[in-house]
């Protein structure tokens, strides 16, 4: 990959310093590529051009049935290079080629899930009890998105924003995680191939605090929408105040799943292993907070130890690997504190608690890992260790369970597991969570809202309010029959 691929204004350009960062997979160190690393003058260049393209109303004053064929084309494209995109995204970061594979076949369907969207809701007539006045409110583009993305799933993050802001009639710069770019970029060039008018979508690769941060400030940007970390999202809320942009927060969680006595054993031991080790737990919905009923829960965990130690760690093109890396050393030694910093405060360690060995040695490999005996408090029970590591509390009642799952200050995603229907309803209900699983973990769907309650976010992604994010509302009122309001007395000419 060549060194130019900062994308502004329709064109491939460097770095303005110069400056590039070599992209290595996390899984085995091998380089990757080498990229523009881009400072706050790209950002700036990019934001201007995304600021002209928008005033230039090229893209926004596009039919919006056309604006929505573009996204079924874009998800074309995607499909025909469907294997290029997910062996990036893979090497990138370090995920199972398949799991890759998987992610590519979401944010397919989420192009056309927002391309079906785009001209589906122009507006409505109201009735202002008056004849002579015409009241309508319309849907505009909110103007130029600042776009924020984290490393764990670079390119569906992404989409999750891209096809939205395109429907609407944005302009967008995207900042993707500076350690994974690869996919970000081949989109950029999947756009500009598909004849986007330049200006209307630009990428700028680089590092949060250089690169992303004019995103979330300049008063050139209309709207920012921030994927990732708690710390960042207040960073980027808080930049964002000064100009009262738009904000949108989707960020971490501390995931409750709730299994009950009288759920399937088997499915629900099996989905908790998915829930926290997938993908090494590098998920935002992770069910990281295993909260199990007492009166199963020694089988359980025993159960739930024997099935985690046999996870087989690998790199992405690893056929027999169940499961990948970290992104980082530095995210590697974060998991190995959160664990030690549980273990000190009187956890125990049931299995894991170790990096890869030997075979892993050129990789970021942290074993699954089940902490038990933890306590409501712990570090490690409270914050999010975004890592391969589920803690696991007990309840005895149907209030314990659900006041122990709603204690967190997150409120990202939950699951229920029983066999009671009326329990499901009544638990699922009673959960402050933006996604509430029942007898399931993981499943999200682009016709479905997704998004976070309490300090998970703000705003909801995909579904109709996806799309809601990136428009304005506009209320028009039009008198007909002019006249004299009779308000304020006519002084005598
Ligand atoms: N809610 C969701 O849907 C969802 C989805 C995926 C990931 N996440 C969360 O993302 C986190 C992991 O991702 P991460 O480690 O990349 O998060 P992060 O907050 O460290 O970084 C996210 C992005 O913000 C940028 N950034 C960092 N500092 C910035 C600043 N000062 N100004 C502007 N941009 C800045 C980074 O460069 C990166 O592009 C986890 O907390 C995970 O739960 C949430
Ligand atoms: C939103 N999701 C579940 C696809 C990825 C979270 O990290």
């Amino acid at each position: 990959m060549t060194t130019a691929t900062l994308f502004i204004d329709g064109a491939w350009v460097p770095a303005a310093s110069g400056e590039t960062r070599t992209i290595h997979c996390p899984a085995d160190g091998r380089e990757v590529a080498v990229v523009s690393e881009a400072g706050e003058a790209d950002a700036l260049a990019a934001i201007a051009a995304a600021r002209r393209a928008f005033d230039s109303r090229t893209w926004a004053d596009t039919p919006a049935a056309q604006r929505g064929e573009l996204l079924f084309k874009v998800a074309e494209s995607l499909t025909e290079r469907k294997d290029e995109f997910a062996r990036a995204e893979a090497l990138d970061t370090g995920k199972r080629l398949v799991e890759a594979e998987i992610d590519m076949d979401d944010i397919i369907g989420c192009f056309k899930h927002f391309g079906k969207l785009a001209d589906s809701n122009p507006g409505r007539l109201v009735d202002a009890g008056d004849p002579t006045v015409v009241s309508k409110v319309v849907y505009e583009p909110v103007g130029v998105c600042g776009m924020i993305t984290p490393w764990n799933f670079p390119l569906l993050q992404a989409a999750w924003k891209i096809a939205p802001a395109l429907a609407a009639g944005n302009s967008f710069v995207l900042k993707p995680a500076e350690l994974t770019p690869h996919t970000a970029i081949l989109i950029m060039d999947v756009l500009d191939k598909l004849g986007l008018p330049a200006g209307v979508a630009n990428l700028v690769t680089g590092a949060g605090a250089n690169a992303g941060a004019p995103l979330a400030s300049h008063p050139d940007v209309d709207l920012v929408s921030f994927t990732g970390g708690l710390v960042t999202g207040r960073k980027i809320a808080a930049a964002a105040s000064e100009t009262v942009k738009k904000v949108a927060l989707e960020l971490g969680g501390k995931n409750p799943n709730v299994v009950f006595a009288d759920a399937d054993f088997d499915a629900a031991v099996d989905n908790a292993l998915n829930a926290g080790f997938l993908d090494s737990g590098l998920v935002c919905s992770a069910g990281s907070r295993l909260i199990v009923e007492e009166s199963i829960a020694e089988r359980f965990v025993d159960e739930l130890v024997r099935r985690a130690e046999n996870i087989r760690m690998g790199g992405p093109f690893d056929e027999q690997a169940e499961t990948g890396p970290l992104i980082s050393a530095e995210h590697r030694d974060k998991v190995t504190d959160y664990v030690k910093r549980g273990v000190e405060e009187g956890a125990t360690l049931r299995t894991g608690g170790h990096w890869g060995g030997e075979e892993h040695k050129d990789g970021y490999f942290y074993a699954p890992t089940v902490l038990t005996d933890v306590r409501r408090g712990m570090s490690v029970v409270v914050e999010e260790a975004f890592g391969p590591v589920i803690t696991v509390e007990t309840f005895t009642t149907e209030e314990e369970a659900i006041t122990t799952a709603n204690d967190t200050n997150y409120g990202l995603a939950g699951a229920v597991w029983t066999s009671d229907a009326g329990r499901a309803h009544r638990v699922s209900s009673r959960l402050r969570h933006g996604t509430i699983w029942i007898n399931d973990y993981h499943p999200y769907l682009p016709q479905a809202e997704w998004g976070g309650f309490k300090q998970s976010g703000v705003g909801r992604e995909l579904g109709h309010a996806g799309l809601e994010e990136y428009r304005e509302a506009k209320h028009i009122y039009q008198n007909t029959e002019p006249a004299v309001s009779g308000w304020f007395s006519m002084p005598a000419k």
